[in-house]
């Protein structure tokens, strides 16, 4: 297969008739056929990002032609509905600072509602299908910390009892679950299985989640295939892609003719570092940039500590400023500053060979590109998830050097004051954090729901309370 289509235009219709939609069938017609590749992976979390990121370098892989996606919702159906009357095709904006350009990306060859658990099964027992990713935000684990599943968590005691009886869990490792038993039952082809989000360590971290459920369900011995024969890859993902909006639509009909109900807007920037094992194959994602080593930990954390960890801290601060966008926090010469501060700190818990200079600047370039409306509200969204492995570690490591950790407990000092003031954006964690609010020591609690180590240093719970009580 081609690499990802460039740009189409329609070969018939003026210029005042509506354009075409986007279908394989209507780009043959075109003379732009973009062949089906066989399904060897299953995407769960069928967002704008797994778009962007693993079905861009998948349709850029030099053996793309092997290598289909069947993606399948998260939550809810809509994603699914749009893209199955267009053949699983869509188009990508990649927008720089100048220009937008468009390419209509083939490799998801099926997108399926979530719910959907006899396909999930069918695809995940077949021998072919070979990876497994996600992206389904950090909640959507439904896992503690550690990525053991919250069995206090309704939907995974829900699951529990679903997995026990063969019956249709709803949550999405209880549906991998399901998936894996069944894979198991079919034969034990071997697979690997590949986290997406801004989690560190996502790889041990679904490893914990997939295998701690099974073994609440009672599913021992396909808990014991799991853990012996399933590998769970690590891996550090990167591409600011934002939510999409009513006018990407427009943007894609007008660059490429084609009418497309679900375009992605994205940066031009894309980075993927992975560690682990793929018994049963690959894409040849390294043609497309991807990059494999034996030790992810620092590229994991220079990405969640300075990309992600800038992004929370401009997030809450941003809001509380009254910006909506990164773009607009990050040309705030105050938030400015305190995002070179926060570097400052973490970069002196980064390992050498990183070429921090570098990247910082990269980073800022890509943060003052005006023209990705990234939303301070989005990105602020599951706070006590985010801030827990992007800034608190920050923190804590400063403080264990002997420094008071300023830069980091600024980002922490936003987040509590809009907790206060019962303005954060939503949060998975909403019942735990109003309970922390509504404590006798609201400070200190919502601090203990970060982090308990955060707690543990009364300089910290000092120095936030003192940001609150200014800000
Ligand atoms: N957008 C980015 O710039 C970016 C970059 C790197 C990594 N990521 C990772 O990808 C994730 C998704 O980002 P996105 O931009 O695609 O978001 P999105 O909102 O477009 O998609 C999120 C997907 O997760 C599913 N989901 C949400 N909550 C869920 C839950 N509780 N259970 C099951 N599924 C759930 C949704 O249904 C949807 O399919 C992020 O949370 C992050 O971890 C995003
Ligand atoms: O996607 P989230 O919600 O985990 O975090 C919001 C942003 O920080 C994030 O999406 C970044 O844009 C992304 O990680 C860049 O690669």
């Amino acid at each position: 297969m081609a690499a990802a289509g460039a740009a189409s235009v329609p070969a018939a219709g003026a210029a005042s008739a509506p354009a075409p939609a986007l279908s394989r069938a209507a780009l043959a017609a075109a003379g732009q056929p973009l062949p089906v590749a066989p399904v060897r992976i299953v995407h769960l979390g069928l967002g704008a990002f797994h778009r962007a990121h693993q079905a861009w370098y998948t349709a850029h892989a030099d053996d793309a032609a092997d290598w289909g996606i069947a993606a399948f919702t998260g939550r809810s159906p809509d994603a699914a509905d749009q893209l199955r009357p267009q053949d699983g095709l869509f188009t990508l904006i990649v927008r720089d600072e100048h220009a937008d350009r468009a390419e209509i990306v083939p490799s998801l060859v099926e997108a399926v509602s979530g719910d959907d658990l006899s396909r999930l099964v069918e695809l995940l027992s077949a021998p072919s299908t070979a990876v497994v990713t996600l992206t389904i935000t950090e909640p959507g684990y439904r896992s503690r910390p550690d990525g053991s599943p919250d069995l206090d968590d309704p939907a995974v005691a829900s699951d529990l009892a679903e997995l026990r009886g063969g019956g249709r869990p709803a949550t999405t490792i209880g549906r991998l679950v399901a998936g894996l038993d069944a894979r198991r039952w079919a034969g034990a082809a071997p697979i690997a299985i590949l986290p997406c989000d801004n989690i560190p360590d996502n790889g041990r971290f679904v490893r914990a989640a997939v295998v701690g459920l099974a073994e609440a369900a009672g599913l021992s011995e396909t808990a014991a295939w799991i853990r012996d024969a399933v590998s769970f890859v690590a891996t550090s993902i990167d591409r600011i892609t934002p939510r999409s909006t009513p006018d990407d639509r427009a943007t894609a009909e007008t660059l490429t003719g084609w009418a497309d109900a679900a375009p992605v807007v994205t940066e031009p920037f894309h980075d993927w570092v992975l560690q682990g094992e793929f018994p049963a194959g690959r894409p040849h994602w390294e043609a497309a940039g991807a990059r494999f080593v034996d030790d992810i930990e620092p590229f994991e954390r220079r990405k969640l500590w300075l990309l992600n960890g800038a992004h929370s801290l401009l997030a809450y601060a941003g809001l509380r400023r009254g910006h909506e966008t990164v773009a607009q926090a990050v040309g705030d010469s105050v938030l400015r500053a305190q995002v070179e501060a926060f570097w400052d700190a973490a970069c002196r818990h980064l390992p050498d060979g990183l070429d921090l200079p570098a990247y910082r600047a990269a980073l800022l370039e890509r943060f003052d590109n005006a023209r990705i409306e990234h939303r301070l509200a989005q990105i602020g969204q599951e706070g006590s998830a985010k801030l827990r492995v992007r800034a608190a570690p920050v923190l804590l490591a400063e403080r264990a050097a002997g420094r008071d950790g300023a830069a980091a407990i600024a980002a922490l000092v936003a987040w509590v004051a809009l907790q206060l003031e019962a303005a954060a954006p939503p949060d998975a964690a909403e019942e735990a954090l109003a309970a922390a609010r509504a404590s006798d020591s609201p400070v200190f609690e919502l601090l203990r729901l970060l982090d308990p180590a955060l707690v543990d240093d009364p300089a910290i719970v000092a120095a936030v309370t003192e940001g609150v009580a200014d800000a």
